[in-house]
């Protein structure tokens, strides 16, 4: 039986996803962790594909963070979907960009958008800072922190001229300000990606009708963690006009941890709801013990909300360790052992931390104590540049198998990059390149990406104006240079593209869409978890619940939660911090 098939048969077995399985136009689930929203969605786009979606058409499946989409690609690989050129698979910037954009800007008279490179995030950030501080004077820490904020929620929000005008002058003068001087660099940020793709949707048929032609059917996983702006190109894609793509989301309002970046979980309960939308409510958590779903619920605002279990047990622990982070993370490497003792995979166990640097301190901890250890993506972005050359590795150092990556596929991430620079040639030299690479797996990975380079990867990425993933590229050579990865080999490169055998440490946020048989959840304290600026009762707060939630809910079998009462500052001195709240929240301690 095929991979697709048996899927099929587990759907099958559960009416709720069986009904959303079978619903002809739009259908949003809503659903708990665990209750198969990726596996519901993956499994339809491989079966449209297969049976209701004939090439030349394809589909487009986004999501809103990369390491996310990279996850959904690899379900969707998994369940045996081949690659087409209107098969797109990524962020909904991505799509936005790469698909909208790119090919449509300029036909449709939107030179201003057509001519712009995606700029570096860092960069736009910098600007950003310097912009707001020439308007701001020095002792104006508060007003500056207050401007940064409103300029960015206001663009994320694609608000209106009325609504700038609320702010103070200063505020809107410096928006204006940083905009003019991105377009005098000849970039556009990810804000722009959204406002641009927005308007060409929204404002010219033409567009509509070429998308709808090449992606009749639009799946969104994580539907929760769309901006407005964002919430509104699915809107005018799928509901708004007559020529309408067929809609497939996914998502969990109590899951939605990306506020800062502008999301309204309330958007997709308003999406639920639209006459034409058969909404699906699931309540089957099939990933975790019924222990952990009972402790998790009782963090949500509404602790009733139906949620069953189909496995027995669990476990949730809070563990005090006197001794500071140092002492949780070594009492985590024993949690882990003694797991592996008992037959867990390495690769089962992830540490998770609510802040980059405790993720470094920890990953850190627990090689000093001998463990292979596996972080996320921290010395680079994975965009899909960086995520292509980390595929084109695997492919070559540990096989078809064994890295999950079909060659066909990385061919096409190959010619998506290209852009008009793409030509069979250079693509024939390059699975040249690849098979010569088999042959030494043992050299250092910078040399597959002179090779790459030689074949004009980066100057095309610059060329089809994809700054974003030039300076990831960037960052990683930096990185395999002189950074944490120097001297890495193509395989140890490879490897980074999946775990095997190694604990994942990574941040609360990014653990999100993952599952485990065991979390460890370090450096529990109040002002860490929930951060100290979060009042009650704010969004903020909720928020960080959320995490908290969200994190829980990674684990099949066992949960285990460390905190040691203090924290120590930049300074060295200690800091009293009781054990998070949500520990208490949580039950497991009074
Ligand atoms: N009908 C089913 N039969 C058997 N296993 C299932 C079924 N539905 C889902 N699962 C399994 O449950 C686990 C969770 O599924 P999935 O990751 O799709 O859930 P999710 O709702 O997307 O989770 P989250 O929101 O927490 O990321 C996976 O291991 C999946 O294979």
């Amino acid at each position: 039986m095929s991979k697709l098939t048996e899927s099929i048969a587990d759907l099958k077995a559960n009416a709720g996803q069986w009904q959303a399985f079978r619903t002809e136009g739009h259908c949003v689930v809503l659903a708990p962790p665990g209750s198969g929203k990726t596996k519901l969605l993956t499994t339809r786009v491989a079966y449209d594909l297969a049976n209701r979606i004939p090439r030349p058409q394809g589909a487009a499946c986004i999501t809103l963070t990369n390491p996310a989409a990279d996850q959904l690609r690899e379900r969707i690989t998994d369940l045996g979907v081949e690659s087409r050129s209107t098969l797109f698979v990524g962020t909904v910037h991505g799509f936005a960009f790469r698909r909208i954009i790119a090919p449509f800007a300029r036909a449709a008279g939107r030179s201003d958008a057509a001519n712009l490179q995606v700029a570096d995030p860092r960069l736009a950030r910098r600007l950003l800072d310097q912009v707001v501080d020439r308007h701001f004077e020095r002792h104006e820490k508060r007003e500056r922190r207050l401007a940064k904020s409103t300029i960015e929620h206001n663009r994320k929000q694609l608000a209106t001229d009325q609504q700038w005008l609320r702010s103070e002058q200063r505020i809107v003068q410096a928006g204006r300000k940083y905009e003019q001087e991105l377009r005098q660099l000849g970039l556009m940020d990810f804000d722009d990606i959204v406002r641009f793709a927005v308007e060409l949707v929204e404002g010219d048929e033409t567009v509509r009708k070429a998308l709808v032609a090449c992606y009749p059917h639009l799946y969104v996983d994580e539907y929760q963690d769309l901006a407005p702006g964002l919430d509104r190109l699915v809107r005018a894609l799928c509901f708004d006009y007559r020529t309408p793509v067929d809609l497939f989301a996914v998502g969990d309002p109590d899951q939605a941890i990306f506020g800062f970046t502008g999301t309204r979980p309330e958007l997709l309960i308003e999406l639920a709801a639209r006459p034409g939308v058969t909404r699906v409510p699931l309540t089957v958590n099939y990933r975790c013990g019924i222990e952990i779903i009972r402790c998790a619920n009782r963090l949500l605002a509404d602790p009733d909300r139906e949620i069953t279990g189909q496995r027995s047990g669990g476990r949730v622990e809070a563990h005090h360790e006197p001794g500071g982070f140092s002492a949780q993370v070594n009492a985590a490497a024993q949690i882990v052992r003694t797991a592996t003792a008992s037959g867990t995979p390495l690769h089962e166990v992830v540490v998770l931390c609510a802040t980059n640097t405790n993720c470094e301190s920890a990953a850190a901890g627990l090689r000093a104590q001998g463990l292979p250890v596996y972080v996320r993506g921290s010395e680079y972005d994975r965009t899909p540049a960086t995520q292509l050359i980390e595929g084109l590795a695997a492919w070559t150092t540990l096989g078809r198998e064994r890295s999950g990556h079909r060659l066909s596929d990385l061919l096409y991430g190959w010619r998506d990059a290209m852009g008009n620079q793409w030509s069979k040639r250079g693509e024939s030299k390059l699975v040249e390149k690849m098979l010569e690479l088999r042959k030494k797996v043992d050299a250092p990975a910078t040399q597959l990406i002179d090779d790459l380079e030689l074949l004009g990867f980066t100057s095309a990425l610059e060329k089809v104006r994809r700054g974003d993933d030039v300076a990831s590229i960037g960052d990683m050579v930096v990185a395999l240079t002189n950074g944490s990865l120097r001297g890495h080999t193509i395989t140890e490169l490879g490897e980074r593209a999946r775990n095997v055998d190694r604990i994942e440490v990574t941040t609360m946020t990014s653990g999100k869409g993952l599952e485990f048989d065991v979390v460890v959840i370090l450096g529990a304290e109040d002002g860490v978890i929930p951060f100290f600026a979060s009042a009650e009762g704010s969004k903020e707060m909720n928020e960080d619940r959320r995490k908290f939630y969200v994190s829980i809910t990674r684990a099949r079998e066992a949960v285990d939660i460390f905190y040691s009462g203090f924290t120590v500052t930049q300074y060295g001195t200690r800091k009293y911090n009781p054990p998070s709240r949500f520990i208490r929240q949580l039950g497991i301690i009074t």
